[in-house]
């Protein structure tokens, strides 16, 4: 189902640290993910996925560029407000070009915080149906939340390379607590029960979605939230409500596209995992100023894997000096 409507935030919902680019486009390129770009220079950046509290200067409106390339290689082509720059990053002063800065398959550029990203070790600490349950002691978290059955655990699992760490399952609803994973003995990931599961009790659903909104409401914690959206299939309207009450709540997000490997035509839908992320990009920024950060993934391929560690390392590196 496509959202119609949806209700369009302000820009005091959402840091920007974005000042006026001279304007020029990536190309985002698929399958190999290449990115190409003409000339860039930034002198500030910009942050939607970090609970910093910058000044406010409204983004400018730049055009977005849809050319077909001479191969016909289907594409996603981001103009440079489409990208994100971690906060206390000058890319005009970066002595490589913005280009090999761009983490593969993703609008994410790469900061000095990112360091650390390898996972030496993992382990599942408990499961809790109250935020005041959840583990104390102040490490930087990442909660992995989205549509039942998108793939959360199997994200969790490909990310620290355990295959059974985090339970999974075909069947949704398998997932029905928060359940906190400590990663190196410092940082903590996050797996939650899924939304928008029908066949659930009524009642059970209230109870995950009420937990799992007073928990990102209140965990002092939570460095981002990571949304996972199903990139195999067309926008659902309830994955744009969450992403809306997230931006509403001032819930710092990332977008994760899962299930990128998915890409026989008639099982999508008619549509690649290219054109749904496209799309879903266009239908947010009907209600969001900025674009969140985003990273296409698969569990079954580790697409998206490493990428995923850098980004979170640059949010957990700067938030811990913060
Ligand atoms: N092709 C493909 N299948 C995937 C991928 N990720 C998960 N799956 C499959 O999707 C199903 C659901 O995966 P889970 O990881 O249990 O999903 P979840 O979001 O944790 O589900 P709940 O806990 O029920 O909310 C399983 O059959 C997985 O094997 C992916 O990247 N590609
Ligand atoms: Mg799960």
């Amino acid at each position: 189902m496509f959202v119609t409507h949806l209700p369009r935030l302000q820009s005091h919902h959402f840091p920007i640290f974005f000042n006026s680019p001279l304007c020029k486009f990536f190309v985002f390129k698929s399958p190999k993910h290449q990115l190409l770009v003409s000339s860039a220079l930034l002198s500030e950046p910009f942050s939607t996925a970090l609970s910093s509290k910058p000044s406010q200067i409204n983004p400018p409106v730049l055009q977005e560029s849809r050319k077909t390339p001479e191969n016909n290689e289907p594409q996603i082509q981001l103009s440079i407000e489409k990208l994100f720059v971690p906060p206390d990053t000058d890319v005009s002063s970066l002595k490589t070009p913005l280009s090999t800065r761009v983490l593969k398959g993703s609008n994410i550029i790469l900061s000095k915080y990112a360091t650390d990203s390898q996972v030496e070790n993992a382990e599942f600490v408990k499961s809790s149906v109250k935020t005041e349950d959840c583990p104390s002691g102040g490490f930087p978290e990442f909660a992995l939340v989205g549509r039942s059955n998108v793939g959360k655990s199997s994200l969790l699992n490909s990310i620290v390379r355990r295959k059974k760490l985090a339970l999974t399952s075909k069947k949704p609803g398998k997932t029905q607590c928060i359940n906190h994973f400590i990663i190196n003995n410092s940082w903590y990931l996050v797996d939650l029960p899924g939304y928008g599961y029908a066949a659930a009790p009524q009642e059970l659903r209230t109870d995950w979605d009420k937990f799992t909104k007073d928990y990102f409401l209140n965990r002092p914690n939570l460095v981002s939230v990571f949304l996972l959206i199903d990139a195999s299939i067309p926008a659902k309207k309830i994955d744009l409500e969450y992403a809306s009450w997230l931006g509403q709540h001032q819930i710092p997000m990332t977008l994760i596209f899962t299930k990128c490997d998915k890409r026989k035509k008639k099982k999508n839908g008619g549509k690649r995992p290219e054109e749904n992320i496209e799309d879903f990009q266009e239908l947010i920024s009907d209600f969001f100023q900025t674009t969140p950060p985003w990273i296409m993934s698969s569990s079954i391929t580790n697409q998206g894997r490493d990428e995923i560690l850098l980004h979170m390392s640059q949010l957990r590196n700067y938030w811990l000096k913060h």
